[in-house]
């Protein structure tokens, strides 16, 4: 038995914690709201972003930060990448010393570009921190509070502190794989909240299935382009944190991005699809994020930079498909491996 802090009560925080108090660890939730960690220890749920679901009675909340950050030996951040640095710079107050922290959450920070784990290293010195492990892969907060099979990935430069997450985590609906590719594990998670807007989007336009599998596979294909030059495995994009996320987050009923890129093709506004979603959009903001790392590292993105162009340039969708569809003709397969 561990003790651990999930900082964040959102849908997918509490959803790994319930996880950790069904395994038998002694896990505190942090939730920003007093009346909400109130609800989680008197009421045992978490209404507004887990209805109906029954949370474990050993799972205990505070909203008090310091307490949540002195509890867990592992401190896991859940929150929405715009509230990562903010929290660590809290975190960094206190008087903790050589957490493991992991993080779950999936997006880059536009115009520092970047990654989750590289803010959190900016943020939190070694005396704070002995290692940093990203969790992720296709999970929906929803399906893993009904106990559905679910397989992610524990991903560290630190081999050793990503198998002690999965030694956490693992149970007989949640299956943990580990990878040493941060690079890859980071940049797949995030990038694949924009292709899941555009999923969206053609999804709200009306067209089928047929052009779903032509943005996750050419999705796939710009992710990897983009991961592979700086510095991932290729190999990593064909797993649970590339091509396994695209295809549940551009499929699923309960993927916020598909949800807020299908509104989007049926012609509501970014600001009434923000306003209306009560929950983080993570692929609008890593959207301008991946639009600069294109720019960056002179990868072609034709996927994103279209994306990019209906979030912020005011470009219809139906047009935006129309110019994507009319590029210049080219060959399928890339040399990502150096075979050639
Ligand atoms: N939902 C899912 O199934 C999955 C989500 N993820 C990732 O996990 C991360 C969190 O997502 P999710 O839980 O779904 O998001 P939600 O929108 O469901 O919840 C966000 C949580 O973070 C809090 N929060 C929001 N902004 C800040 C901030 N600036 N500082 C501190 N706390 C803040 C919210 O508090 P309040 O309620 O007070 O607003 C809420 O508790 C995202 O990066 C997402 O991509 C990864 C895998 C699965
Ligand atoms: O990352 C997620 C599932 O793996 C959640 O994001 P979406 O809700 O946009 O799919």
């Amino acid at each position: 038995m561990k003790k651990v802090s999930v900082i964040g009560a959102g849908s997918w925080g509490t959803a790994i914690a319930f996880v950790l108090a069904e395994n038998g660890h002694d896990c505190l939730l942090w939730a920003r709201r007093s009346e909400q960690s109130a609800e989680i220890n008197q009421q045992h749920s978490n209404q507004s972003y887990l209805p109906n679901i029954a949370l474990p009675g050993n799972l205990n909340a505070t909203s008090d930060l310091s307490v949540a950050a002195m509890h867990g030996e592992i401190v896991i951040i859940a929150v929405p990448t715009k509230g990562i640095r903010g929290i660590c710079v809290d975190l960094n107050k206190m008087d903790i010393s050589k957490k493991l922290i992991v993080h779950v959450s999936k997006g880059i920070e536009p115009d520092s570009l970047k990654r989750i784990s590289e803010m959190i290293a900016e943020e939190l010195p070694p005396s704070k921190m002995k290692a940093i492990v990203a969790l992720s892969g296709p999970s929906h907060a929803e399906e893993v509070v009904q106990r559905h099979p679910t397989t992610v990935t524990a991903a560290s430069a630190d081999i050793d502190a990503a198998e002690e997450v999965q030694d956490l985590f693992m149970n007989n609906y949640f299956r943990v794989y580990t990878n040493d590719d941060l690079v890859g594990v980071e940049i797949g998670a995030a990038l694949k909240n924009v292709i899941a807007l555009a999923a969206g989007i053609s999804d709200g336009l009306g067209y089928g299935d047929n052009a779903k599998a032509a943005l996750i596979t050419r999705g796939l294909a710009e992710i990897s382009r983009l991961g592979v030059k700086m510095g991932a495995n290729p190999l990593t994009f064909s797993g649970l944190t590339g091509l396994g996320d695209l295809i549940v987050t551009c499929t699923s009923v309960h993927s916020r991005n598909w949800k807020a890129g299908n509104m989007l093709g049926k012609g509501n506004t970014l600001e009434e699809v923000v306003s209306g979603m009560g929950m983080v959009i993570e692929g609008v903001r890593t959207a301008k994020a991946a639009h600069q790392l294109a720019a960056l590292y002179d990868v072609s993105m034709p996927l994103t930079e279209s994306l990019y162009s209906v979030l912020f340039e005011d470009v219809p969708p139906k047009e935006a498909v129309d110019q994507l569809m009319s590029r210049m003709k080219k060959q399928e397969v890339e040399d990502l491996f150096g075979y050639k």
